[in-house]
């Protein structure tokens, strides 16, 4: 269990981007410093598109930077609904490597997981920054109930990625995914979580309350790391 969690509180989502973009470019300074390079993982999802925004415009030494979506949508790149896609629109431009970990819209999902684990077995691990976002199901990167379920919540630490079918499927994007594996993400550098409104607030309390028995993916993440986590929220 994180021994410590902090929650971050903002008036509103300009103030929370900012302040994580803030947080992050420190994280991969540092890392650059310590290690020459820095891999970090970014959540999908339409919350953290505004700290997307603020992080590409800091002063970093970009082109020693890989970013990895923290999970994929099983669609083509370009897709609207591509997670790498939406990543990769601000910080390609910056020199970045940003890897699409679904390069190929495989119609076998376990295939796409299994190829995504392969590609990722090439990055340095752990990675230094693992960012999430939550689902106001308490799904975590694409950590969801279903069949994949259990492999992705126990699957051993060499296990980064592999391909999850929700049941149910999320309304806003029906597709099946790839997602790194909670051993990938508890064992991360850093690990924060980026959220807004008042049901993802809940969910989470709940999920930290219920601890490693929590039925919440986002309550298993943080019951399964050692490290610190910040919280950061914003009212939506
Ligand atoms: O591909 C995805 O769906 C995401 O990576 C997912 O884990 C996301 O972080 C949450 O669903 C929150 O999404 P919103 O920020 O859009 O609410």
């Amino acid at each position: 269990m994180s021994e410590e969690i902090e929650w971050w509180e903002y008036d509103d989502a300009a103030e929370m981007a900012a302040a994580v973009a803030g947080d992050v470019a420190f994280i991969i300074e540092s890392a650059i410093e310590a290690r020459g390079a820095a891999v970090i993982a970014l959540a999908g999802g339409n919350t953290p598109i505004p700290i997307y925004e603020k992080l590409a415009s800091a002063k970093l030494n970009w082109k020693r930077v890989t970013i990895i979506p923290t999970d994929e949508r099983i669609v083509a790149l370009g897709d609207p609904l591509s997670n790498v896609t939406a990543v990769a629109k601000f910080f390609l431009p910056k020199g970045a490597r940003v890897i699409p970990i679904v390069p190929n819209a495989l119609a076998d999902y376990k295939a796409a997981g299994r190829s995504a684990d392969a590609l990722m077995q090439d990055l340095h691990w752990p990675l230094d920054l693992c960012l999430l976002g939550v689902g106001n199901d308490g799904h975590t990167a694409s950590i969801f109930p279903g069949p994949d379920l259990e492999e992705a919540l126990t699957s051993p630490n060499g296990r980064r990625a592999l391909g999850v079918m929700p049941e149910p499927m999320p309304t806003d994007a029906p597709v099946p995914r790839v997602t790194l594996s909670l051993a990938a993400i508890t064992t991360a550098r850093a690990l924060m979580i980026a959220a807004t409104g008042k049901e993802k607030r809940s969910v989470i309390e709940l999920a930290i309350k219920q601890g490693n028995a929590s039925a919440y993916p986002i309550g298993r993440a943080l019951a399964g790391t050692e490290l610190p986590v910040d919280i950061h929220w914003a009212p939506a």
